[in-house]
């Protein structure tokens, strides 16, 4: 896909995100990695209104170069684009179950939402690292989210909300939304006991689709 294709489909799926309750507000940015840079939100946008022409664009030095102001979130998005190197994309959201589980009053460090099931696995994977609490946009979270994206497709910030990654747009959406469904269950069955996926199971998803 080149440049304007990105920026459409970036419009398309903010705004679906939006519709369908995932953000609200300003909250939550975007960005999407290209040949020569990358595409970010700007601050203070709504992901339901975005306008292609005017999204922000960065060098490969992460300078602004292009569109409106970026996202104050772009050391949380550098974290991981450079941690990554496959990450073609990341999606940031407030949306309500995942933020709620990084509230808890212990949520865990590498696994607050359990295994339950395989598309949680398949789309996020074996841990999901909470990361303590940073300011939004404050640049000291940088190195904790590079640290932890180096083996982990999505970080949860603590008290803010999840971070994801994907190889793809599509597919960091398509995580953002399979993370944000995980968490309503793990929430739904805090206090029952619940069968989780075993860690044979999670190897086959891992090893079959990862
Ligand atoms: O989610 C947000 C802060 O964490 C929104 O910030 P921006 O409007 O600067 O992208
Ligand atoms: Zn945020």
């Amino acid at each position: 896909m080149d440049e304007p294709a990105i920026r459409e489909q970036l419009a398309m799926l903010g705004a679906s995100l939006f519709q369908r309750g995932y953000s609200v507000g300003t909250a939550g940015n975007i960005s999407v990695r290209l040949p020569d840079g990358y595409l970010m939100t700007p601050t203070n946008s709504c992901l339901g209104r975005l306008d292609p022409a005017r999204i922000s664009k960065l060098g490969s030095d992460w300078s602004h170069v292009g569109g409106d102001k970026p996202s104050k979130e772009v050391f949380m998005h550098r974290a991981v684009l450079t941690a990554r190197p496959d990450a073609g994309a990341v999606v940031h959201l407030h949306s309500t179950y995942a933020t709620a589980i990084g509230c808890l009053a212990e949520p865990g460090e590498t696994a607050p939402i359990p295994p339950l099931t395989p598309y949680f696995v398949m789309r996020v994977g074996r841990s999901l690292p909470v990361i303590r609490y940073y300011r939004p946009g404050d640049a000291a979270m940088e190195s904790d989210i590079h640290e932890a994206s180096r083996t982990a497709k999505a970080v949860l910030l603590a008290n803010h909300g999840p971070v994801v990654s994907g190889k793809t747009l599509a597919d960091a959406v398509a995580a953002a939304e399979e993370l944000e469904e995980s968490a309503r269950l793990a929430l739904l069955l805090r206090g029952t006991p619940a069968r989780t996926l075993t860690p044979a199971q999670v190897d086959d998803l891992l090893e079959t689709f990862g």
